[in-house]
């Protein structure tokens, strides 16, 4: 080995003499000295009583002052090997590393035949993690434990869409690598990356991938353990219960095998960026918030109640710097400033959609007839974009091939009601005797099916219905026989068991598959219940619309409580309660009455369906009545709450003709808000039963959700109403174009279109300008931030240059570049009604802008022009400066983040002189430096800042 340490010139320096050198910090900064033995007593260089002789030594630092002697009494191959170890097992020896480095430590030839093994407690509880991980994410679980299919056969993408501390979206993640890393942090200060997603749309499985890449080495961090919890696991402990952080991660999580001296803990309070977490269903979790009122739990080795602790975690008052996955149902609002990165899950894309097909059905001859299935049903594909609704849905169209040789959902238009009455078939069936297999044709009807699983099914329900009424995900074996559940019933699939919890070798407690598959069996219990009063199936409407803040995490300090003290689960989310209440108008519809009939006396049937509707009606009309209403320029509007959004999906899943009615003439706005709602592309159905019933035009908003093609096309029979379609921000492409084109110019009722922040191209922008053309109301158009270029930019000039209504159209973001700059130009010139035009971001350069300057100079209505973050240089400064000397009329004039210099500004602030009507022209980011923006000073109409 090499010594460089400057005084020696390159000379080779006896690794014994490096020890004496280097005593004093190895002695101080050696650990895991175990495994320094093991290997020294492997390779021959220590013997049984060497060993001995050490650990007998009483402390640590004794001990390793003794290794030293031994070994430099072995000679200077047993120092090599010595330093060897440690440059080998780096992981155990990362306080060492920077010592090799520093003295340029290279192992020479004859050291490296010597074997070195890691039997560092470390390294080895890093191993077992990364074993218990892989083991525990390799499967994704299917229908009952016996059909469990490998992660990586099913496994696809999903839409992970990013977001700001302000909530506006930042675009999409391309893998999951990018979820750890620094990308798309707004808060550097947060510790949390917080995953939200709706039911079922793939929290869970994110995670699970996240842990399978981690367990193989896959996934780009140099994160070395591990930790997933659920957090239901959290209301399985007693308000009493104290743990310490420690308990939590070994007992909880994985346990270290061979660890005397306490060496895995203490690196993990060393390095806690070298720990993952991730903590699944913070809405799961059900304790009451006063437990809050206990101390803040600050340090590492005290004890405290486990949700303290998850708390604790989460904020970074214990083990800062780890890596922290949250996931939560949307709607669970915790406060920015603990969170580091947020992503929302946004499901199956229609590609995802595809792959998703294609790894679900091996046989060719089934993914066509899935496809087109899907294809004829926008609603249905919107469903199937929610990874468990289309896991459902496949699952079924296997079943119904496999029991009736056909391969056909039963209707075209599928309830989610129906879907988890598919699921419950499914289970169901496996009652009966295998169909026989030649014939491949089942005897029995879905009511038979039924009727002969009443007994499991109710005692299933009941469960479920227990289970929710107490707030509780996980249920006990006492509580299954309880139920009249038997051992047999068990594996039919509704319920699984709880693994992490396992102390004894057979799982005490079990869980539903799935919560809403819980909150669906709830509802079937309350229907199925004859013994208390009809009333009581309204028991979760009325604790739904009772008014509660938004809900918030209970993070003590650092996180706002907006709950009262005393209140009972104060922030409980409420959206099981609400799939029990969908689910209870979907078992109570007319569609469903044959079936229900054979389970429940008609008598009582007729009268929960009778109190359900007479709720709804009177519910629906007091909600809308109760909306804050406002004036705008459209006349009267209305922002509705997203509890609205759930009265649609319950008046949609009743499939009531009435009760639509009289929702859409309660709307007595004109114009509905229905933005940051979080409506996804099947709530578009829903939104079209109720707005077929109405009369009047309507302007409707639902910018910033989650809609895409699909739900456009859902939406199409209301199109012909609306004055107003706001669709900005929901992945929309151009076969939505399409359907809009298509029906707001038959209609040419349509006044104003908000379609930015989209995916949509020049095809698209054709379309959109054919709607210009023929919508003579057509006064705002905003396509911002899509993938517009020249050509587009082409047909929509010519089409603004034909209409006489236009007023306002936001172009920005685009790449439309100088020959569409061109083209607009050519539209300007004399146009009668545009006011505000914004061409920014759209790579135009000073050709393009002395083109629109010159054409400009013939334009006298146009009030306000955005040119921002263009490439436009001095160059375009004397023709921006005649357009201004023009004097036109015109009011505004963007010009920030351009290329201008002094020079170019001067222009602009001597034309300025000439002209009266200019009340702005804003420069900021241009280049020119303090010194030079203070030549300026007295134009105060030219503004830096
Ligand atoms: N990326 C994916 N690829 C394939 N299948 C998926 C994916 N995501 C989800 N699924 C399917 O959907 C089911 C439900 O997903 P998951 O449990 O992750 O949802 P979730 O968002 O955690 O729901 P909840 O909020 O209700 O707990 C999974 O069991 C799986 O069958």
């Amino acid at each position: 080995c090499v010594l460089n340490m400057g005084q020696v010139e390159e000379a080779k320096v006896s690794c014994l003499s490096i020890l004496t050198y280097h005593r004093e910090l190895l002695v101080s900064r050696l650990r895991s000295i175990q495994c320094i033995l093991d290997n020294l007593l492997a390779c021959g260089f220590l013997c049984e009583e060497d060993v001995e002789i050490v650990q007998r030594t009483a402390t640590k630092t004794d001990q390793v002052r003794k290794i030293l002697e031994l070994v430099q009494c072995k000679g200077e191959e047993a120092c090599e090997y010595f330093i060897f170890i440690i440059y080998n097992v780096c992981d155990a020896y990362i306080d060492l590393q920077p010592w090799l480095k520093e003295i340029s430590y290279q192992p020479s030839n004859e050291v490296r035949q010597l074997k070195v093994v890691n039997t560092d407690p470390i390294s080895r509880y890093c191993e077992k993690l990364r074993h218990e991980m892989n083991r525990d994410s390799s499967f994704i679980m299917s229908y009952g434990q016996k059909e469990e299919t490998r992660l990586e056969n099913l496994y696809t993408d999903t839409m992970m869409e990013l977001f700001n501390g302000c909530n506006e979206s930042q675009g999409f993640f391309e893998n999951l690598d990018q979820l750890l890393g620094e990308h798309a942090v707004f808060n550097p200060q947060g510790e949390i990356i917080y995953v939200v997603g709706d039911a079922g749309v793939g929290k869970s499985i994110l995670l699970q991938k996240l842990q399978n890449l981690w367990s193989k080495k896959e996934l780009q961090t140099d994160a070395i353990f591990f930790f997933k919890f659920r957090c239901r696991m959290f209301s399985l402990f007693k308000e009493t219960d104290q743990i310490s952080l420690r308990d939590l991660i070994f007992k909880h999580s994985c346990y270290p095998d061979h660890d005397p001296d306490n060496e895995i803990f203490d690196y993990i309070l060393r390095f806690p960026e070298k720990v993952i977490f991730t903590f699944d269903g913070y809405d799961e979790i059900q304790e009451d918030l006063d437990l809050m009122n206990v101390p803040e739990v600050v340090s590492p080795e005290g004890k405290a109640n486990p949700l303290q602790l998850l708390i604790s975690l989460l904020c970074g008052k214990l083990l800062k710097g780890s890596k922290k996955v949250l996931t939560a149902r949307t709607g669970i609002e915790i406060q920015s400033k603990v969170i580091r990165k947020k992503v929302i899950l946004r499901g199956f894309s229609p590609a995802h959609l595809k792959t998703y097909i294609d790894l679900h059905f091996k046989e060719q001859e089934h993914r066509e007839l899935v496809s087109v299935q899907l294809d004829a049903s926008p609603y249905l594909c919107g469903l199937c974009s929610t990874p468990l609704f289309c896991w459902i849905v496949f699952k079924s169209f296997r079943h119904l091939h496999a029991m009736h040789d056909s391969f056909h959902l039963p209707d075209t238009c599928v309830t989610l009601t129906d879907i988890f009455l598919l699921l419950s078939e499914v289970f169901l069936s496996r009652l009966a005797s295998p169909a026989p297999s030649l014939l491949k044709k089942s005897t029995r009807s879905t009511s038979e099916t039924f009727t002969a699983g009443l007994r499991p099914l109710a005692a299933f329900a009941k469960l479920a219905l227990q289970g929710i009424e107490r707030g509780s995900f996980i249920c006990s074996q006492e509580e299954i026989s309880a139920c009249g559940l038997t051992e047999e019933d068990v594996p039919l699939g509704f319920l699984r068991p709880v693994s992490e919890i396992d102390a004894s070798g057979s799982p005490a407690t079990f869980e539903f598959i799935h919560v809403t598959l819980q909150s669906f069996l709830a509802a079937f219990a309350l229907v199925l219940d004859e013994q208390s009063a009809a009333s009581s199936i309204l028991k979760f409407f009325t604790e739904c619309s009772r008014k509660r803040e938004p809900s918030c995490l209970p993070f003590d300090v650092c996180i706002c409580s907006s709950t009262k003290r005393g209140e009972k689960k104060p922030f409980a989310p409420n959206e099981h309660l609400h799939f029990t209440n969908l689910f209870l108008c979907g078992l109570l519809s007319k569609t469903h009455t044959g079936l229900m009939g054979h389970l429940l006396c008609p008598i009582s049937l007729k009268r929960k369906r009778a109190l359900l509707k007479s709720y709804l009606s009177t519910s629906v009309k007091s909600h809308l009545h109760g909306l804050p209403y406002y004036n705008g320029n459209e006349g009267k509007r209305v922002h509705v709450m997203p509890n609205f959004l759930w009265m649609l999906r319950c008046i949609f899943e009743t499939g009531s003709k009435d009760i639509a009615k009289v929702t859409a003439k309660g709307i007595t706005a004109g114009f509905i808000k229905l933005g940051y709602c979080n409506v996804y592309s099947g709530d578009c159905t829903a939104l079209n039963f109720v707005l077929q019933h109405r009369k009047n035009l309507l302007g409707l908003d639902m910018d910033n959700n989650n809609i895409s093609d699909y739900g456009v096309k859902q939406l199409k029979p209301s199109f012909c109403k609306m004055t107003v379609v706001r669709l900005c921000v929901n992945q929309l492409s151009d076969s939505s174009i399409e359907v809009l084109a298509e029906e707001l110019c038959k209609h040419k009722v349509v006044k104003t279109l908000g379609l930015y922040n989209n995916h949509i191209t020049d095809v698209g922008a054709k379309l959109v300008a054919q709607i210009i053309e023929e919508c003579p109301k057509l006064r705002v158009v905003k396509i911002g931030n899509n993938k517009i270029t020249s050509v587009g930019g082409r047909y929509l000039a010519n089409a603004i240059q034909k209409s006489t209504s236009i007023f306002d159209v936001g172009m920005w973001g685009n790449s439309i570049r100088d020959e569409g700059a061109e083209e607009f130009a050519q539209a300007l010139r004399n146009h009668p009604s545009l006011t505000n035009l914004s061409l920014s971001f759209n790579g135009i350069t000073s050709k393009g802008g002395k083109c629109l300057a010159e054409a400009l100079k013939e334009n006298s209505v146009l009030r306000i022009f955005w040119l921002v973050q263009n490439e436009l240089t001095d160059v375009a400064a004397p023709h921006l400066a005649e357009l201004i000397k023009a004097n036109t009329g015109l009011s505004h004039l963007w010009l920030i983040s351009n290329q201008f210099t002094v020079d170019g500004i001067r222009h602009l602030a001597e034309a300025l002189t000439h002209n009266t009507d200019l009340k702005e022209i804003c420069v900021k980011g241009n280049k020119l430096s303090e010194e030079e923006e203070k030549e300026f000073l007295s134009e105060k109409r030219l503004r830096f800042h």
